[in-house]
């Protein structure tokens, strides 16, 4: 366990790979917009480690298999318009909950914890998605990667969380699939736990630096409640020396 910097009081989720298993959406969604280029559909495989960096760059790198770069800023307009009308078209469709999501969201606002979610997924994708699973009344704040300036792993949208809830940034914990989360939550200052069953663009989730990994949001959501017991002991504990 990390030792204990202030109690956690806000817990920022990701959303793909996090919560929600959506590579099936953006395979099919990839998949219609590629047979509108005349390409060839491809594979969950492929699609899984391109996730997690926002919509341009997921269409930029899928069309990398394909077309030089001169080739893609040609039809980039075209694409993102049929990838964006795919997805709208069947946002959810195949999509499933990883396990103990629901519980851990659950056991988090049962510690008064304050949740916001924050995704890379343009806004307009996840809030009727939060809202179709059943997620969306768990979180006073949602961002998508459209919401703010700047996406994760730029740090502004964690800070921008902090300065909404009013806490400092060392009493807010990021919980994610990916680097990306953990490089957003390094630089915000927050503390960062990482599942590992997402999709990390393909590389070792124990590569991540963070403070440590979990099994699920209810393993976060006891994490955070051993974390901040283990602040109160060091609370009491100092309190006691200076009497
Ligand atoms: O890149 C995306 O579309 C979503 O990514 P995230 O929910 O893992 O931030
Ligand atoms: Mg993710």
């Amino acid at each position: 366990m990390t030792t204990c910097a202030a109690p956690i009081r806000a817990v920022i989720v990701d959303l793909d790979g996090t919560m929600l298993h959506t590579v099936p959406d953006f395979e099919l969604a990839l998949n219609g917009m590629r047979a509108e280029l005349g390409l060839e559909p491809v594979t969950q495989d492929i699609v899984t480690p391109l996730v997690g960096k926002g919509s341009e760059r997921l269409i930029r790198d899928v069309l990398a298999r394909d077309f030089d770069a001169a080739r893609i800023d040609a039809v980039f307009a075209q694409a993102m318009a049929s990838y964006q009308r795919h997805y709208l078209a069947i946002n959810g469709s195949r999509t499933t909950l990883f396990p103990d999501v629901i519980e851990g969201l659950q056991a988090l606002a049962a510690q008064g914890l304050r949740l916001a979610c924050v995704t890379n997924k343009p806004i307009a994708f996840a809030t009727p998605l939060l809202a179709q699973k059943g997620l969306a009344g768990y979180f006073e704040i949602v961002y998508g990667g459209d919401s703010l300036a700047r996406k994760k792993p730029d740090p502004l949208p964690l800070l921008q969380v902090c300065r909404d809830v009013d806490l400092a940034p060392a009493q807010v914990v990021a919980i994610g699939d990916s680097s990306n989360d953990a490089e957003a939550a390094r630089a915000a200052g927050c503390r960062v736990l990482t599942v590992p069953y997402g999709y990390n663009h393909g590389k070792p989730v124990q590569d991540i630096d963070s403070d440590g990994i979990v099994d699920s949001i209810l393993s976060a959501a006891a994490w955070i409640s051993s974390y901040n017991a283990e602040c109160m002991q060091t609370t009491h504990a100092q309190a006691n020396q200076l009497i």
